[in-house]
């Protein structure tokens, strides 16, 4: 396939409330597309909708504009799909398990075994072989469920929270690893509702709120879009705190919070105090951040810290959710 276009869907599943409504958004060969949403945005639904599982109550799902569903015993061949739970066998090896769905899928020995050893290689599972999958980790049997949806060589990848419970190295791996599937043209679809896991990983990005698109487009044309002029910074400030105070909001830094440096300490005042941590909106990219740092350190402020606090992403969804209380 070349392009996938989610037209306008809507989906309920009892007829009264819209587990998503007129959601459209588009995938391309070789793409990541990160579907975000809080809990209950409609993000499985879609997935769902996308695997050909649920039929939309509105709208279709196009392939090279070909109808999804009117076509789905061809259409489901050339998905791979990682819903809720990863069906692992605990008492089969890893090689084992990928075997035995290579067989499901009718190749014979040769191609079975080539396939086998290409995703344990892909997965970096090669040394794990033969390892029972109730002795490897958790990082490891996610990318063996990950691994045996790409088994039939599909060219949609459709993955429900994939990262979930994996500690951070973990989720590293992985998107280095779906960077690379990505690579050899399969179109990916990850939903997650990890902002910060997303930004530098995927190509699009479609954001969901109670069901609705709120935006999607590249991570760009996302950013552009939201205007995420301010950047959200910590200061960590051991003394000459008001000084510092003064200079941010020269700058025309919106202030935050006045917090304590840590948990053993109190603010009384935050007008007066002398130290603590300035949670600060600025304007302006990352080298606004050095000139503010330059001009702190000159007015003799004894700066400990200066950080950037959220994603791009992450201001894109904060902007997003104070337009809606707007
Ligand atoms: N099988 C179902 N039967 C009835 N309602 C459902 C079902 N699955 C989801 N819903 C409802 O549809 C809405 C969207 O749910 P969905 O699971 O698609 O959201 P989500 O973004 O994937 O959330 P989460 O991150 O919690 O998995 C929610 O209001 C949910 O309660």
């Amino acid at each position: 396939m070349q392009r996938v276009e989610v037209r306008s869907i809507t989906h309920s599943y009892d007829g009264v409330r819209k587990a998503v409504s007129s959601l459209s958004f588009t995938i391309a060969a070789g793409e990541v597309l990160a579907l975000i949403g809080p809990n209950g945005a409609g993000k499985s639904t879609s997935l769902r909708v996308l695997a050909t599982l649920q039929r939309p109550d509105e709208g279709c799902v196009l392939w090279d504009n070909r109808d999804a569903w009117h076509e789905r015993q061809d259409i489901r061949q050339r998905i791979g799909f990682l819903g809720d739970g990863t069906a692992l066998y605990p008492a089969m090896t890893a090689a084992g398990y990928l075997r035995f769905f290579a067989e499901c899928y009718g190749m014979d020995d040769a191609k079975a075994d080539g396939r086998v050893d290409e995703l344990l290689a892909i997965f970096r599972l090669s040394s794990k072989a033969d390892a029972r999958i109730s002795d490897l980790s958790k990082g490891m049997r996610q990318r063996l469920a990950i691994a045996r949806t790409l088994v039939h060589e599909p060219e949609l990848l459709l993955l429900d929270e994939p990262a979930d419970g994996l500690d951070p190295l973990g989720r590293r791996e992985l998107r280095e690893i779906l960077r690379e599937v990505a690579t050899k043209g399969v179109g990916i679809v990850v939903s997650s509702h990890i902002l910060r896991e997303l930004d530098g990983f995927c190509d699009t990005v479609a954001l969901i709120q109670k069901g609705e698109l709120q935006v999607f487009g590249t991570v760009d044309e996302v950013i552009e879009k939201y205007e995420v002029a301010r950047r959200v910074h910590e200061v960590s400030v051991t003394k000459g705190l008001q000084k510092a105070v003064e200079i941010l909001r020269a700058h025309e830094g919106l202030i935050e919070a006045i917090e304590p440096l840590n948990r053993e300490e109190t603010i009384d005042d935050p007008k007066t105090a002398d130290r603590g941590k300035i949670r600060v909106r600025v304007h302006g990219s990352e080298n606004r951040a050095a000139t503010l740092l330059r001009e702190l350190v000159l007015a003799d402020v004894e700066v400990i810290g200066l950080t950037r606090l959220r994603s791009d992403l992450e201001d894109v969804y904060q902007s997003i959710g104070r337009d809606e209380v707007a």
